[in-house]
């Protein structure tokens, strides 16, 4: 694959924190990932909360640094170049567009300047020319140019997004990374924003890494959908193959669990809660709630298996089988007994 982005077995460790204060454990953030994001493609993550999908997301774009590991950016390594050359790679070539647009901008600002800061850092043009550019970038995402002079205080959620999402576009990047970018917006914006992103990826030719716990939303915007679990990215594949042939059975679980992506039926049962990030389980994260799991699955942590269909793979030693429905699933799961092995 011709690649924009590449992670090589990048991994995020941090001190855990308890009551504000250090402790000795380690929170394993982001473990293993290998992943290769294409010029224009749009890759969905998905995972449930604390499974590192925004670490995912700050490590693709160079704003958290991997503690062991290597990201190449248009075939340079992120972390081997100078700092002021990679402050100008990844301003330039990478965006990110936060959950919360309130608090992702300085409220003291006003729209204009908010906008043109990333072109007076990056010293783009001429003073008009970075005018011209504002006037543009507001255009771009909708934005009417009376609003250049107000502050974020006074606009709506969705107009507060808009401006978050022209600041990730200013400088033209190649890949713009979105996290949970409509979560915190009323429901009657979303959409508006979503589409907003899809039309802006298409005209622009970004590359799109969208995270959220929308699971319909991820499959309907991505080419691409990643599942994560515990810092493990434990699958990837086609987004149109997602909900009826994914192999990795927490896949499955995650998708049976949303409600109208399949005809009615019970969410695969899952045994427990996920496991903390300071101790994940030995083996295969996922073992001690799944129902195939076995004492291999404690021993190794499967490598990637490719599945048939291109640019789908999976990390299971008993993956489900291409045919097998999730409603066969349902009941696979619901007739196991927890094993010992499991805890
Ligand atoms: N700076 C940090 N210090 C300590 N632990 C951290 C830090 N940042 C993240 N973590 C922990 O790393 C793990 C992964 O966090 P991350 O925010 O990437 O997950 P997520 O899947 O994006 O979660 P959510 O869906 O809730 O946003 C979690 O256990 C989290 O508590």
């Amino acid at each position: 694959m011709n690649a924009l982005v590449e992670l090589s077995d990048a991994h995020v460790v941090h001190k855990a924190r308890s009551g504000g204060l250090f402790t000795r454990d380690r929170v394993y953030a982001l473990t293993g990932a290998d992943l290769t994001i294409a010029p224009g493609e749009t890759v969905g993550v998905v995972g449930e909360s604390g499974c590192g999908k925004s670490t995912l997301a700050k490590v693709l774009v160079g704003v958290e640094r991997p503690t062991v590991g290597t990201v190449t950016f248009r075939g340079r390594d992120l972390w081997s170049m100078p700092p002021a050359e990679r402050r100008v790679t990844v301003g330039a070539g990478t965006g990110m567009i936060f959950q919360d647009p309130s608090t992702a901008l300085n409220r003291r600002l006003t729209i204009r300047q908010i906008l043109r800061d990333p072109l007076d850092v990056h010293r783009r043009g001429t003073p008009a020319e970075r005018e011209d550019r504002v006037r543009e970038l507001m255009s771009l995402v909708g934005l009417p140019p009376v609003l250049a002079d107000g502050l974020p205080g006074q606009l709506s959620g969705g107009q507060r997004q808009r401006v978050a999402i022209a600041r990730a576009l200013a400088l033209d990047p190649d890949l713009v990374v979105a996290d949970e970018p409509t979560s915190a917006l009323d429901v009657s914006v979303r959409a508006q924003i979503l589409n907003l992103l899809l039309d802006l990826k298409e005209r622009l030719g970004l590359a799109l890494v969208f995270v959220s716990h929308d699971i319909q939303t991820v499959r309907r915007m991505s080419d691409r959908v990643i599942t994560m679990y515990l810092g493990r990215i434990v699958e990837e594949c086609p987004a149109d193959r997602v909900t009826d042939s994914a192999r990795h059975p927490y896949t499955r679980a995650l998708f049976s669990a949303t409600p109208g992506l399949l005809d009615p039926i019970d969410p695969i049962p899952l045994v427990g809660p996920v496991p903390s990030a300071t101790r994940p389980p030995s083996g295969c994260p996922f073992r001690t709630r799944c129902w195939k799991a076995t004492e291999e699955c404690a021993d190794t942590m499967p490598v990637f298996t490719a599945a048939s269909t291109p640019g789908h793979r999976f990390r299971c030693h008993h993956p489900v089988q291409e045919d097998e429905s999730t409603r066969d699933l349902v009941t696979q799961a619901a007739s196991v007994p927890p094993e010992p092995h499991r805890t």
